[in-house]
This record gives structure tokens, C-alpha cells and sequence, in this order.
């Protein structure tokens, strides 16, 4: 199994490094023909709107958009989380969306000065005990459409997200040596594959 991590901003080799911990082979992804020959895809954190006009200069827009028509899994954290959304809200208003693939409507720096980074231990729903999550000029999920399933919650607020081969957070698992979200995804692509060679 191959997973690769976009690599035009962010924490790129903390993401591969987590992946491998996970039991996954990985790589860092700087251009579309890269994305022919994965399992999966990680998004990683940075600031959105680079990552988006990035995208865009480097034609990912399309390959990426392919990439899931396959039902290849995807996994957006942080930035990652708001350019896999459809509906995108800051405080200067609506925003344009970048790859419009999730059903989510999201919110960029929502928790507001005081609490711009910090770090707390969440319950994920198929995760066994909480796991260790850093947020850092977050997002929240505000809200989300019939397929997509809550899967972590914190204070009440959506904070991680899957809907099919999609998965979100808007937290910072790779800053933290507890693999388990990654572990998460993992198992994910290798249930993609498995689908794949049973169809
Ligand atoms: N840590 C992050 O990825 C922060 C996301 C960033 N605040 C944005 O809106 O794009």
C-alpha cells in the first residue's frame, strides 16, 4: 500500500513519518502523474488559500478530483479539512471552495484569538481511548450533509469527519507521536483495495 502526502506546503515530512508508523509505505506527492501509482492521499495543514492557489497552478484541481471518482481515499487535516469542502466560510464571508468534494460547510480560524493553538485528548468514534489532538488556527466543521458521519467531537463542536472514502479533522495528527488517526486511514486504503480486487 502506497500513500502519498501533498507536498506543496505544510507539514509534509511529519505526515510520512506518521503514515510509516502506521504501517504504511509513503511519499511526498509534488506533482499530478505522482498521484497515478497511490492507494491513498493525505492533505496535509499549512494555510488554505496557499494551498489552493497552488493546486490550481500545478493543475491538482482535476487530478485530485479524479483521484477520488476512483474512490481513492483522501485524507484532509487542518487546511487539508478546508480545501476538501464544498462550502467555506472565514470571517470576511463566503469563500471560493477549492476541490468542493466533501459535504461539509467549514468554518477557517473559528476558535478566535485566545484559543489559537492548544492541545487537548478527544474521543474518535472507532478509536479506543482518546487521542492527544493540536489545533493550531483551526477550523470546525459547522455543518454537514446526509453522508457524511460525525466521528469526533470537541466541546460540542465537529472537529473530524468521514463521508465514504473521505476523511477530515481539523486538528494536527501528525504533530503528535500517536499514529492512531493515521492508523485510521490506513485501514481505510487497505479496505478500498480490498473492495477494489473483490469487484
Ligand atoms: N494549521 C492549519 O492548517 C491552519 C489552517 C489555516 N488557519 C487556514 O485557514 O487555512
Amino acid at each position: 500500500m502506497k500513500i502519498g502526502v501533498l507536498a506543496l506546503q505544510g507539514a509534509v515530512a511529519e505526515h510520512i513519518r506518521s503514515l510509516e508508523s502506521a504501517g504504511a509505505e509513503a511519499v511526498a506527492i509534488k506533482w499530478p502523474h505522482e498521484l497515478d501509482d497511490l492507494d491513498g492521499l493525505v492533505i496535509p495543514g499549512g494555510e488554505s488559500t496557499t494551498i489552493g492557489k497552488l493546486m490550481r497552478r500545478y493543475n491538482f484541481i482535476e487530478a485530485i478530483r479524479q483521484f477520488s471518482a476512483q474512490q481513492k481515499p483522501i485524507f484532509g487535516t487542518c487546511a487539508g479539512l478546508i480545501v476538501l469542502a464544498q462550502h467555506i466560510e472565514s470571517n470576511h464571508g463566503t469563500e471560493e471552495p477549492h476541490l468542493a468534494l466533501m459535504d461539509i460547510r467549514v468554518r477557517r480560524n473559528a476558535f478566535g484569538r485566545q484559543r489559537e493553538s492548544f492541545e487537548t485528548d478527544l474521543q474518535v468514534k472507532g478509536i479506543e481511548s482518546p487521542v492527544r489532538a493540536v489545533f493550531i488556527r483551526a477550523p470546525l466543521i459547522e455543518a454537514v450533509g446526509e453522508e457524511v458521519d460525525v466521528i469526533c467531537e470537541a466541546n460540542g463542536e465537529m472537529v473530524a469527519a468521514r463521508q465514504g472514502h473521505l476523511l477530515v479533522c481539523s486538528f494536527h495528527p501528525e504533530l503528535t507521536e500517536d499514529s492512531r488517526m493515521h492508523h485510521y486511514f490506513v485501514q481505510m486504503t487497505a479496505q478500498s483495495l480490498q473492495t477494489k480486487a473483490s469487484r
